[in-house]
Order: C-alpha cells, then structure tokens, then sequence
C-alpha cells in the first residue's frame, strides 16, 4: 500500500492535503529547518499562526525547497487581539508580508474570544471574506469555534467556514463539534492530534499499535484520518517527523477504531483552553 496522503475537498472547490505539519512552540530560529525537513519528507501542508511568531520561518522554508509556491498548502491565523476590521486588515498583511508570499491558502480566526470585543466575530468574519474575495486567502475558515459561534456565522453571514480548527484526540473526540461541521459541510481539522504526547502511553493505544505494528502516534494519527479529520501533528525530532508521515500505508479495523474512540473523556480530556472562556490577548 503506497503511503499517498490525500487531497481533500473544501466546500469552496479548493483542496486541502489531509495530513499536515504543525509549527506551534518551534522557535522561530528554528522554524525554517523544521518546515524544510517536512518538505523534504513530502509534507505539502504547513499550519502556523500569527501568534507563533514563526511565520517568517515558514515562508523562508518554502521558497528554499525548490517547490513551487502552488505545492505547498500554507495556513495561518488571525492572532486574538485583532479582531476589529481594521486591525484584522493589517494583521492579515503582516502574515503575507511575513510570509513573503502574495496569498496564503486558508486564513482562520484563532479563537472566537466571545467574552471580548462585545462577540463580534461576526464582523471579523465578513472582513476575512473581504480577503477571499481578493484573493490573497484562497480559503477561509475559524477555529475553536463551538456550535453557538457556528449557528451565529450561518444566521449572520455569507460564506460558510471551509474549516473549523479544534482540539480533538483520543482523549477529547469533540464529537458534538465535528457532527455539526459534517451537517454543514465545514471540514474538522484536528489540533494537538496526540495531545502533545499524553495519549502515547495509553495502554489501549499502545495495545492497538503492538496489534498493527505501528508506533503509538501512527495509530493515533491513522484513527483521525479514518475518522475524515485533518491533522498536522508537529515535531522537531527528524525521526518522529519521518514517522508521523507514515500513516497511509495500513488501516485500523472497526474494533481498533472503536476502542480508541472509547478513550474519550469529554471535557476533563480538554489540553488547551475552553473556546468559551478563552479571552486571551497576547501582550
Ligand atoms: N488552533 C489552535 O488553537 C491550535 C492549533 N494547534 C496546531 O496543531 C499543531 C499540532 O498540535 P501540538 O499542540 O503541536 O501538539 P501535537 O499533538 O502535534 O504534539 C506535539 C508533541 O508531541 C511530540 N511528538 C510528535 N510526534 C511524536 C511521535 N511520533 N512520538 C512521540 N512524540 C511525538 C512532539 O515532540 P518533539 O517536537 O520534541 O518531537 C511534541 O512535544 C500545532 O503545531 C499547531 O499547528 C495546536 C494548538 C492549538
Ligand atoms: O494555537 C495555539 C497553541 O496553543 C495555545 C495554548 O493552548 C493556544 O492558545 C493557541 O491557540
């Protein structure tokens, strides 16, 4: 079985590959010789964010490769903070100019901060359709968006998310957020996939993965793409970027799939913060 990664379908017509590299905590100084072994590899997605502060990176990496800039899926995200038209306007010139590139192929709002700016996502929604319209983010989606933040974008705006980035992994499946995204077409792309590492030692994962063969982060890797999810997990260890590129080359059965999903713990299974709380606004 060729280890191929797939091409997903956006509900704007674009495609996205299903498996990415994530940056978030690579230094910036460092950034560039991550994303430049990933490429190497044949990662052909790359998932930053302005608050990385490592964007520049990324850009850097991609124009080293000798890949051509339409090879190469890059996503960023509109840091929390500048939510308000204008802010969000400049904010999105600073990732293009960081990037040193003319478009980015999917543009997201981090966090909906909806205890901040009276929860006017709304507004910084339509202002990124601005920059689909132009052309400088050839997609456009959200993140960390609960069913309430989505209801609100489907009553008050045009276009529909192409994707919603959110915390999902064994220990928290977010099942009730990506049932929504599958009603309405808005892809779920799965952040920490392995929970930063937590869920590696997990008896039933380890269990699976001495049944197929595989290490602990393939199968968990291999049970979000089966589940449709996109992922980027990230790594700066070259052999655990080699290996989490491995993961279209076997398949899990139903009892293997089931048994992971079993793990779940609802919202104590939760790393990262609750969307609907989180007000954060770096200094
Ligand atoms: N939208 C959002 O709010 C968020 C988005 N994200 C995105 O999702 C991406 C992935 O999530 P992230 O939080 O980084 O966590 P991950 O779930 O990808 O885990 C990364 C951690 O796991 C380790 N690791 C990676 N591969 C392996 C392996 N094969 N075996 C053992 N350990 C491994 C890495 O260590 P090492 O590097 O030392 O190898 C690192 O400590 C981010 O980089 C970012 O792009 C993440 C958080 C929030
Ligand atoms: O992308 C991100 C990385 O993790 C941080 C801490 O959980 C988040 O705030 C942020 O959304």
């Amino acid at each position: 079985m060729a280890n191929t990664v797939p091409d997903i379908s956006l509900n704007d017509g674009n495609t996205i590959p299903q498996l990415g590299f994530g940056v978030y905590q690579i230094e910036p100084k460092d950034t560039a010789e991550a994303v430049g072994r990933a490429l190497e590899i044949g990662y052909r997605h790359i998932d930053t964010a302005q608050m990385y502060g490592n964007e520049a990176g990324v850009g850097e990496a991609v124009r080293a490769s000798g890949l051509d800039r339409g090879e190469v899926f890059v996503t960023s995200k509109l840091n929390n903070g500048f939510h308000r038209p204008e802010e969000a306007r400049r904010a999105f010139e600073s990732t293009l100019s960081a990037l040193k590139t003319d478009y980015v192929d999917l543009f997201l709002i981090h966090w909906p901060l909806p205890t901040r700016y009276d929860g006017d996502f709304v507004s910084t929604w339509k202002t990124l359709e601005e920059f689909q319209r132009d052309g400088r983010a050839r997609s456009i989606g959200v993140s960390n968006f609960q069913v309430p933040h989505l209801e609100r974008l489907a009553a008050e705006a045009d276009v529909v998310p192409a994707v919603n980035q959110i915390e999902v992994h064994p220990y928290l499946t977010n099942e009730q957020v990506r049932a929504y995204g599958s009603k309405h077409n808005i892809l779920t792309e799965a952040w920490s996939p392995i929970a930063q590492g937590r869920v590696l030692d997990d008896p039933t994962i380890v269990d699976v993965a001495e049944q197929v063969g595989r290490t602990p982060a393939q199968v968990v890797l291999r049970w979000h793409v089966q589940r449709g999810d996109i992922v980027f997990p990230k790594s700066t260890t070259p052999k655990r970027i080699e290996e989490n590129f491995q993961i279209f080359d076997f398949t899990l059965d139903d009892t293997a799939m089931e048994r992971i999903s079993g793990l779940d713990k609802g919202e104590a299974g939760r790393t990262g913060p609750n969307p609907d709380e989180f007000d954060y606004i770096p200094a």
